[in-house]
């Protein structure tokens, strides 16, 4: 049975037996509010992603998951509530410094980058260089240099990773959609992430493709124990990455467990999809 509107405090869990054992969550959404005008998108929500999950938020159109995924990433302040990541308060805080802390999001590559290779997008991620510094160019040109292989190095080791070494040296703008979402993932992995957030990586994106992006999300997950939280409309890729799987309807969350219990579980199916959740 999935476990609907729990009310469990922050930090614990509820296990099968009913016992609350602890819980490490790396984001902890506490009492969120978030109103445009008269219409309350995220109401009074509380979630919880557990550390090395991947956490699933899925619901009807216009439940809010768009909204509360972006007054997590910082691109929305709420009205009320507070967004706890990794046990600080960061409420507020814009993007830029959620990824300085650890905090990233997938985006699609900015048309100026369609014009570099993949190896050269991946190399451009960590910001701040010391190449990139015209001082340290001139007087410290040997720095500059052993950073630049280290990024270089750290490139061709994601590029492996997630196999695609057969396209390091196409232009970005060449890619199939499937290698670019592929690209995307890879940027997260520049860095050192306590968390994924993917939006929507499935849209575009052919089901053989899929299948290959799925697998390296599996991967980083189990292999590299990265976290993602995913909000997502394919509810077969849902089924086969995420757990737990958090329900969202009218502002709140509803219902959270593993994908299993959801589709079991009829009324949420009944009431928030119309029709049973079916495998394609
Ligand atoms: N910037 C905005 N201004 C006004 N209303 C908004 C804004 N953003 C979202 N809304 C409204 O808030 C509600 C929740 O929208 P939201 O996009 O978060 O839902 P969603 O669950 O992501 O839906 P979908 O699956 O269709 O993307 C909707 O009624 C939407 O019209």
């Amino acid at each position: 049975m999935a476990r609907i509107n729990p009310g469990l405090g922050q930090g614990f869990s509820g296990n099968q037996d009913g016992l609350l054992v602890s819980f490490d969550a790396v984001i902890d959404v506490r009492n969120v509010t978030k109103r445009f005008g008269g219409l309350t998108a995220v109401d009074n929500c509380s979630l919880q992603v557990g550390r090395g999950s991947i956490t699933g938020l899925i619901g009807p159109n216009g439940a809010g998951k768009s909204t509360l995924f972006n007054i997590v990433a910082g691109n929305i302040v709420p009205d009320h509530g507070q967004i706890m990541f990794d046990g600080a308060d960061v409420t507020g805080l814009a993007p830029h410094q959620l990824f300085r802390a650890g905090m990233l999001r997938t985006f699609q590559i900015a048309h100026e980058f369609s014009h570099m290779t993949a190896l050269e997008n991946l190399m451009m991620v960590p910001g701040d260089q010391p190449g990139e510094h015209l001082s340290n160019v001139w007087f410290r040109p040997h720095r500059a240099r052993s950073r630049e292989t280290e990024v270089r190095k750290k490139a061709l080791d994601v590029i492996d990773f997630l196999k695609l070494g057969h396209v390091r040296n196409e232009l970005a703008g060449n890619l199939s959609g499937g290698q670019k979402k592929l690209l995307e993932l890879g940027r997260t992995m520049m860095v050192d992430a306590k968390i994924v957030l993917l939006d929507e990586v499935a849209a575009g994106v052919n089901k053989t493709l899929l299948q290959d992006l799925a697998g390296n999300i599996e991967r980083m997950n189990r292999e590299l124990g990265y976290t993602f939280f995913v909000i997502e409309h394919d509810m077969d890729l849902i089924g086969r990455l995420c757990d737990p799987v958090i329900v969202m309807a009218q502002g709140e969350k509803i219902a959270e467990g593993p994908m299993s219990e959801i589709r079991a579980n009829e009324a949420i199916v009944e009431a928030y999809f119309g029709s049973p959740v079916v495998e394609a």
